[in-house]
């Protein structure tokens, strides 16, 4: 059986299967039809186009008039550490008296505040809260997410956290509807207490202890490596990213949080996915970037948070480098997953126009985690993973409504969630 929705007032971002992802003046569009039907077969776009041209088969389509509404792809969520064991309020109201997150990391809170968290809780017991964060997210319309490990930092810890995110992707969340997940290990997120005088020995031990056993079990799609001032060096991050790739581990990265080590030309070099955060970018940046394929992610909701710069995009956009947009959702820097919000900011506080912070936040961010064949555009054969949006006549209406979701309905694999 087939559905058809009709009278969609917009359809947003149609594109053709070759596109994969859009750069420079590409990212100012967003191609949509008026007056719209999509059919819908087995979870999958079938059919798109003008209501005028649509054939309907009796006995074999089922028609739902969606009476105007405007539908988009979902939104693709390509940074998250969405599995943790604990909010972290306190360093919130530290920051609001002063402190900034590196005085708060250098007292012991922070990353490492999470890890201590994380090793008393079970991993039902996180399995179970990150399962709530996951359909809470859904809500407000991401269809397809990355989630990172990295509040272990030790054997069992950073298992336990993968062996969560690979039970996410094996959950139903409606009867045969899975999501699109894909998982990073970030064993090097920040050094763990034994390691404090020994940083290089943590390094060695992810190299030769964690990363195999990670593989073995199949846990990971990515590698990642928080490379920053007391974090780890541009080097330890080569080191990591080489080992990764004996794996068959791709490189998705955390760099340019707060310094310019660097580290952007060493991970291009080592042909990463992409590059995440950037609030802090140098010219070498800009141009290690403009010669590779390597996404460029900005995440706003961090900046807002934490009060840092934003990610200077349009310096991104203006040398054709492919920007996405992701929401960093974690306990520490960005207590939300909401990417109306990420949506918001990227057009308030970072002068994006709705198309591009739209591109970012779909094809580009689809991309980012390498779902550009099956989610990220209205296409013929992807993934019916949709977003119905009620009581807005343009896209801009999504993100002038800041901190309000103007979605109606989300339908993940042609489910209604
Ligand atoms: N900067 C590194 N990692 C996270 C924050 C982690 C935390 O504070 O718990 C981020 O991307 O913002
Ligand atoms: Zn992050």
């Amino acid at each position: 059986m087939t559905t058809v929705y009709t009278n969609i007032k917009e359809l947003f971002q149609i594109r053709d299967a070759s596109i994969k992802r859009v750069i420079g003046s590409q990212m100012k569009e967003c191609p949509s039809i008026k007056n719209a039907f999509i059919k819908i077969k087995d979870g999958v776009i079938e059919d798109f186009g003008i209501m005028s041209d649509l054939v309907v088969v009796e006995n074999q389509d089922q028609i739902v008039d969606v009476q105007n509404t405007i539908v988009t792809p979902g939104y693709v969520d390509s940074h998250t550490h969405l599995v943790f064991a604990a909010t972290r309020e306190k360093e919130f109201e530290d920051r609001i008296n002063g402190l900034t997150y590196e005085q708060i990391a250098a007292r012991g809170g922070g990353i490492l505040n999470s890890a201590a968290r994380l090793q008393n809780m079970s991993e039902d017991e996180l399995y179970e809260q990150a399962l709530i964060r996951l359909k809470e997210v859904v809500k407000t319309g991401t269809t397809s997410i990355e989630i990172k490990s990295g509040y272990g930092l030790s054997m069992e810890g950073e298992l336990k956290m993968l062996r969560v995110i690979k039970r996410l992707k094996e959950t139903e969340l409606s009867p045969g509807v899975f999501m699109s997940i894909k998982a990073t290990f970030l064993g090097a997120h920040a050094v763990p207490l034994n390691y404090k005088d020994n940083k290089q020995g943590y390094v060695d031990f992810i190299i030769a202890e964690m990363l195999p056993k990670v593989a073995s079990e199949n846990l990971a799609d990515y590698i990642d490596v928080f490379c920053e001032k007391n974090y780890f060096s541009v080097s330890q991050m080569v080191q990591i990213l080489e080992a990764g790739a004996k794996y068959g581990l791709k490189a998705k990265v955390h760099v340019n949080q707060f310094n310019a080590l660097g580290a952007i030309e060493k991970a291009v070099e080592h042909n990463a996915i992409s590059v995440d955060h950037l609030e802090v970018l140098e010219d070498e940046d800009l141009i290690s970037l403009s010669n590779s394929n390597t996404i460029a992610t900005a995440l706003p909701s961090c900046s807002f948070f934490l009060g840092l710069d934003y990610t200077p995009v349009h310096d991104l956009m203006d040398k054709d480098i492919a920007v996405a947009l992701a929401s960093d959702y974690n306990p520490g820097s960005t207590p939300s997953g909401n990417l109306n919000f990420v949506f918001s900011l990227a057009c308030i506080k970072m002068k994006m126009t709705p198309q591009q912070a739209f591109n970012a936040l779909t094809i580009n961010a689809a991309a980012a985690v390498e779902l550009d064949e099956s989610v990220g555009s209205i296409t013929k054969g992807k993934r019916a993973d949709l977003l119905f949006f009620k009581n807005i006549d343009d896209l801009a209406g999504i993100p002038y409504n800041f901190g309000t979701s103007q979605i109606d309905k989300v339908m993940i694999s042609g489910t209604f969630m």
